[in-house]
């Protein structure tokens, strides 16, 4: 990958370019990535919106295929230079069983670092998540910290669990010899919540709003701080992380960076509230309404709910344990190793990406769409 932009053109594969964050990766490449020859876009679900691509100087190539079967994955890396790899089951509303979670995250991406061994792909990077950190089991909380912070993460819950292992597996695998003899270079992006265009449980919390006469009933103290990141600036660093790992692969290979921008430090509810306010919602207390042993108890009543129901439907509502706990524990990020190891600065400001979403928001309308 070592020739100028202008003589070698080069093939991406992007796992998951369907989903929130991967459409933006995947339009950010295109707009972004001057060495781009051909973008593969590999995804469970292909996104309709895929074929507006296809009329540009890039070669677009959508590819239908599962990450837990290895042999489709080794079908769409063979001859990528570089693989951005962020299919996985997002799922702590217990949606799916375990096993499939596991089977996703890390078998999928087991099956993507083989595929790169086999095939010579050499440059991967891994969409990892702040939960391989936190908050752990014990709502300890993380504040302001970075990639060095002494933090004991413990996990139960399937998400976590299989995010931990994942990014691991990735990064035990730099260094491997991949076919032709020369070493893979791997590393592992860890955004916290990610918020903007596309964002499913945004468009979740607004329509329960419309849905409670434009109201939304605060259930976690202002004082816990949550950490969030603008989806464009999250697709940016795939971008240069990809970019930057052959030409700094000593100082980049095995590395995890945090992955943030300069959305301000608030509670989840609160930060939500940007722009749902702008979108005409109002957040009912300046405290829990309620306490919390009884937020504690509906969590765990819809937990039952969601087990009796499981043979008629799918109940799987915002609140259950494993959220409640996530957004009761303060988990912050402050770091500038991704700023020193390959020059990552927030390609979109505060202000821009607050209004992006405001406006993205506002076109859903509270619609499932
Ligand atoms: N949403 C967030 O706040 C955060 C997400 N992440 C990570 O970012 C990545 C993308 O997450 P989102 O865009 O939020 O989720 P998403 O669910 O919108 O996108 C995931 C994509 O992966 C695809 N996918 C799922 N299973 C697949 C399979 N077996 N084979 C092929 N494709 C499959 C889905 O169809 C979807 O298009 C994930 O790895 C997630 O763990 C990390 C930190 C925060
Ligand atoms: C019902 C209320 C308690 C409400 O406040 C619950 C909010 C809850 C749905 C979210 C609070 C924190 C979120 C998670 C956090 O942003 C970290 C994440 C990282 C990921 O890799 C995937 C998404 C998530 C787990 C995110 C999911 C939604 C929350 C739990």
């Amino acid at each position: 990958m070592a020739d100028s932009a202008q003589a070698q053109k080069l093939v991406y594969l992007v796992t998951g370019g369907c989903g929130f964050l991967g459409e933006h990766v995947v339009r950010m490449l295109l707009q972004r990535e001057p060495r781009l020859g051909e973008l593969r876009v590999f995804d469970l679900h292909l996104g309709p919106w895929l074929e507006e691509l296809k009329t540009g100087p890039v070669r677009v190539t959508a590819i239908q295929g599962d990450v837990t079967q290895a042999h489709e994955v080794a079908a769409a890396v063979a001859g990528a230079h570089v693989v951005i790899h962020t299919a996985g089951l997002v799922d702590v509303f217990g949606r799916a069983s375990p096993k499939t979670i596991h089977e996703v995250n890390v078998q999928g991406t087991r099956n993507v670092i083989e595929a790169c061994v086999q095939t010579g792909t050499r440059f991967l990077v891994y969409t990892s998540s702040m939960e391989v950190v936190g908050p752990n089991t014990k709502g300890h909380p993380f504040y302001r910290g970075n990639e060095d912070t002494p933090y004991e993460a413990v996990h139960r819950h399937p998400y976590p669990c299989s995010k931990a292992l994942a990014e691991w597996l990735v990064l035990e695998a730099n260094g491997r010899k991949v076919c032709g003899g020369l070493p893979l270079v791997t590393c592992a992006l860890r955004p916290t919540g990610i918020y903007g265009e596309g964002h499913q449980i945004m468009r979740d919390f607004y329509r329960q709003g419309l849905r409670l006469g434009g109201r939304l009933f605060r259930a976690i103290p202002a004082s816990v701080e949550h950490g969030r990141v603008y989806v464009g600036n999250v697709a940016w660093m795939h971008v240069l992380a990809a970019r930057e790992l052959e030409r700094r692969a000593a100082l980049m290979g095995g590395q995890v960076y945090f992955c943030y921008d300069g959305s301000p430090y608030k509670s989840y509810e609160d930060f939500n509230m940007e722009f749902l306010g702008p979108c005409g919602l109002r957040l009912v207390g300046a405290r829990p309404l309620v306490p919390y042993w009884l937020l504690v108890f509906l969590a765990a009543l819809n937990v039952l709910l969601q087990w009796l129901l499981r043979p008629l439907l799918l109940y799987a509502p915002l609140l259950n344990p494993y959220t409640l706990a996530v957004a009761n524990t303060t988990f912050t990020v402050s770091t500038d190793k991704a700023q020193r190891h390959f020059g990552y600065e927030p390609l979109f400001s505060w202000e821009d990406s607050r209004t992006r979403t405001i406006l993205w928001v506002q076109a859903t309308g509270g619609s499932a769409q």
